[in-house]
């Protein structure tokens, strides 16, 4: 196998799904573990900061993690990180709920990635943002909040998968990884020549 790789450590099945389909084609190769990585409180960066850092200890080498955060504007990023036990709790229904006594419906996806070389390396983080609003549940029910977050007219559920990979914050985020990992080769070539 000849270009880069990354350990994607993520229990997720439709997470592996998207991340496949957005670097492969890109020349990166995923390979996965599924680990279930402890998931603290705290903002945004500290919650993929620590997944990594005990992703790359459990792993002893190179890991690749994400974390999904799913921010309300009108509740001041709220759910957040704690999107996945606010839908396992109140389902669609709840979280369309949650903003109802709010005109502003907009919502942030936020994925963040983190990447460590292994344990004691620092960990670099790659975060992709896209805009939208929650909308009452639409399209198939396949992966998570996907059919109450509308993008220009269409929920990421009623997208094609194609679609939802261009747009996508985790798409957003593996094109800031895929730039570093090039940058980083070209670095490695260097080094290696001199
Ligand atoms: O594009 C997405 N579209 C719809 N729903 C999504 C998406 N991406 C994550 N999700 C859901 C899964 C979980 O309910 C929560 C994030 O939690 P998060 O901790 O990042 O995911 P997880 O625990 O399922 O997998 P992991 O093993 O990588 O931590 O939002
Ligand atoms: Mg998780």
């Amino acid at each position: 196998m000849s270009g880069p790789v990354v350990n994607f450590i993520t229990g997720n099945a439709n997470k592996l799904i998207e991340v496949k389909a957005i670097l492969e084609p890109a020349g990166i190769t995923v390979q996965n573990l599924k680990l279930d990585l402890p998931e603290i409180q705290g903002t945004i960066e500290d919650v993929t900061r620590e997944k990594c850092r005990v992703a790359a200890n459990v792993m002893g080498g190179p890991v690749l993690v994400e974390d999904t955060c799913l921010c309300f504007d009108a509740l001041n990023e709220l759910p957040g990180p704690y999107i996945k036990w606010f839908m396992q709790s109140i389902g669609h229904v709840g979280l369309n709920n949650l903003l109802a006594a709010y005109d502003d419906k907009s919502a942030q996806a936020v994925a963040t990635f983190g990447f460590s070389k292994g344990p004691g390396h620092e960990i670099l983080l790659f975060q992709g943002r896209t805009h939208g609003k929650i909308v009452p549940a639409r399209g198939p029910t396949t992966f998570g909040w996907d059919p109450i977050f509308e993008y220009e007219g269409q929920t990421y559920a009623e997208m094609d998968k194609a679609a939802k990979n261009k747009i996508s914050h985790r798409f957003k985020a593996l094109e800031k990884l895929r730039a570093w990992i090039e940058g980083d080769e070209i670095r490695t070539a260097l080094i290696l020549r001199i």
